[in-house]
């Protein structure tokens, strides 16, 4: 449970003062972080392979954590070194300091002092950073990063704003980062991405008594977990049931220009196992949808001279046959009329691509929040930014900038990235916590939008109770960039086109 929970420095300050104030001594719980961290250390970078570690160590607590990891370290037999280079300690860190020297651990004040170790502990600052690193501590920083050696960061790598991501100043990259207690948002913002390294959580056991006293329940930022996301996939099917009880889902898309979206869009909506897919689509286009989804019912549509959907036939314009409608994939900026249409439907709608780009110009998007059913927008950054010019990324936060979206919009928006975000406009927020590069592709983004209308489709119909749409959202989003992890590591990262993505979708289940 604490595994999905992701909390500001402010949370995590207040989190631990419960603790504390609870009668937990500060020197026993930085024993039991640390502690943890050093073991980390030793399985990961086993004596029998490395000797020289190098320590660095910050005035705060995250420097007592690094001291206690030295102290370890240095008692199973590695050759430790020490660099503080700033000699005004807090308390419990000082006496750590003291302890690690009548030990006859080395201090320096140098990072050069360094260069001969083989693993770098960096523990200069942790949650409590948020001035800019400058001077001689960037220098250091600077100097640590242009070894390339592997660092292992307590907390955070050193220089990274706990919240927002942002490099304050420079930033120390790190190959591992221990995330110590509770997942903090940084490790969630594009921003940070390349100075984390690989991550992991280590538990030092705070109780979830304290952590409910300091945010409300459920938790507002929340990552989405494998054991969430298959929770809520809509399996095992009721015995007995009909394709229509499975779900019904109208796709929306294409042009002559953009018919590969189309497909794309269509494929993904085809493996979330939706019962009935029906597909609107420019007239034209109909021989083409047929033959690769023989399965889907495909509605040819008038175009327009240049090959958009002029109009919607009646079948396409009753919607209340469907579950859920997707639309926008490959529209072009002539099909307004059929955005207009859709926007009034009584069913819940998936708005992405040239979908999300009329709204913006039909300037609508405030009246979201009237509809009777859910809005749900895909924006990457520079849709996201045509939809809500006036919400600034302060800070490159990503995670605020969604929350304040869907506030203000009244619709779930999720904010495709490297990190993707997904936001309710009650201002929960989901994040999504791996995905690779492999999925910066053309297409990839179309996949996704059928993926979550079928998905979307499948919940609305069933008979479940647990209707909470942004968490059926999030695991779609999950699941897209499960399947391009997977096909990555199959077929390398330039492996993964987005044809191929909607194919390795169903294997992330098997
Ligand atoms: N999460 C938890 O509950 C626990 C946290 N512990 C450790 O405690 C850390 C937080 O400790 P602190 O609150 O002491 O904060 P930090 O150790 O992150 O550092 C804050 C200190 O550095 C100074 N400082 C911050 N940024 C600076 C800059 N750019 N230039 C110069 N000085 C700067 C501050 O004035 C303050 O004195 C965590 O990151 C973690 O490593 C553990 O010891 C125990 C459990
Ligand atoms: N660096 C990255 N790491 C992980 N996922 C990424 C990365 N870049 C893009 N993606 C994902 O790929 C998809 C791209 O979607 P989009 O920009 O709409 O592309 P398209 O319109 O071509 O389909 C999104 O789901 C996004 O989250
Ligand atoms: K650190």
């Amino acid at each position: 449970m604490l595994e999905q929970i992701i909390v500001s420095a402010e949370q995590m300050r207040q989190i631990e003062e419960q603790i504390f104030s609870a009668g937990m001594p500060v020197a026993a719980l930085m024993e039991k972080a640390a502690g943890l961290c050093a073991s980390r250390v030793q399985s990961l970078y086993p004596l029998s392979e490395i000797k020289k570690v190098g320590i660095l160590v910050g005035p705060g607590h995250n420097g007592g954590d690094a001291l206690v990891v030295a102290r370890e370290l240095h008692l199973a037999g590695y050759q430790v070194k020490i660099c503080r280079p700033l000699s005004k300690l807090k308390d419990l860190t000082n006496t750590h300091a003291n302890y690690a020297a009548s030990l006859k651990i080395p201090f320096f004040e140098e990072i050069e002092t360094l260069e001969d170790c083989e693993l770098i502990i960096d523990g200069l600052f942790g949650f409590g950073n948020e001035r800019s690193l400058e001077g001689k501590l960037a220098a250091i920083v600077n100097q640590l990063n242009s070894w390339s050696k592997s660092v292992v960061s307590i907390d955070l790598p050193s220089g990274i704003h706990t919240d927002t991501g942002k490099v304050l100043g420079t930033a120390v990259v790190a190959s591992h980062t221990f995330c110590l207690g509770l997942w903090k948002r940084a490790f969630f913002q594009d921003q940070a991405l390349a100075y984390l390294g690989k991550v992991e959580r280590l538990d030092f056991g705070i109780p979830p008594h304290i952590v409910w006293q300091v945010i409300p329940q459920p938790a507002p930022v929340q990552q989405i977990t494998k054991t969430l996301a298959q929770k809520l996939l809509p399996i095992p099917r009721p015995q007995v049931t009909h394709k229509y009880k499975q779900g019904h889902l109208l796709l929306i898309c294409g042009s002559h220009r953009y018919a590969g979206g189309t497909l794309l869009t269509a494929l993904g909506a085809r493996s979330s196992g939706v019962g009935m897919l029906s597909i609107a689509v420019p007239e034209s286009l109909k021989p083409i949808l047929v033959s690769h989804l023989p399965d889907a019912l495909t509605i040819g549509c008038p175009e327009t001279e240049s090959g958009a959907i002029a109009s919607l036939p009646d079948l396409a314009q009753d919607f209340s046959n469907y579950d859920l409608i997707a639309c926008g994939p490959g529209l072009t900026s002539e099909a307004k009329p059929i955005v207009e249409a859709v926007l009034k439907a009584e069913c819940p709608i998936v708005l992405d691509a040239d979908g999300l780009n009329i709204l913006a110009q039909l300037g609508t998007l405030s009246s979201l929040g009237k509809r009777k059913a859910t809005t749900v927008l895909t924006p990457h950054l520079g849709e996201f930014k045509r939809l809500f010019p006036d919400i600034e990324l302060t800070d490159g936060d990503r995670i605020t900038a969604v929350q304040t979206a869907a506030q203000q919009s009244g619709a779930i928006v999720l904010l495709k990235g490297a990190r993707t975000a997904i936001a309710n406009p009650n201002g929960s927020v989901w994040l999504i916590p791996e995905s690779t590069p492999a999925l910066a592709r053309g297409g990839s983004g179309d996949v996704l939008t059928g993926l979550i209308g079928g998905l979307m489709a499948q919940i609305e119909a069933g008979e479940s109770e647990f209707k909470e749409e942004v968490s059926i959202v999030a695991t779609a989003a999950w699941w897209h960039a499960q399947a391009g992890i997977l096909a990555a590591k199959q077929r390398t990262e330039l492996g993964v086109d987005a044809h191929t993505l909607s194919q390795y979708l169903i294997s992330v289940w098997q």
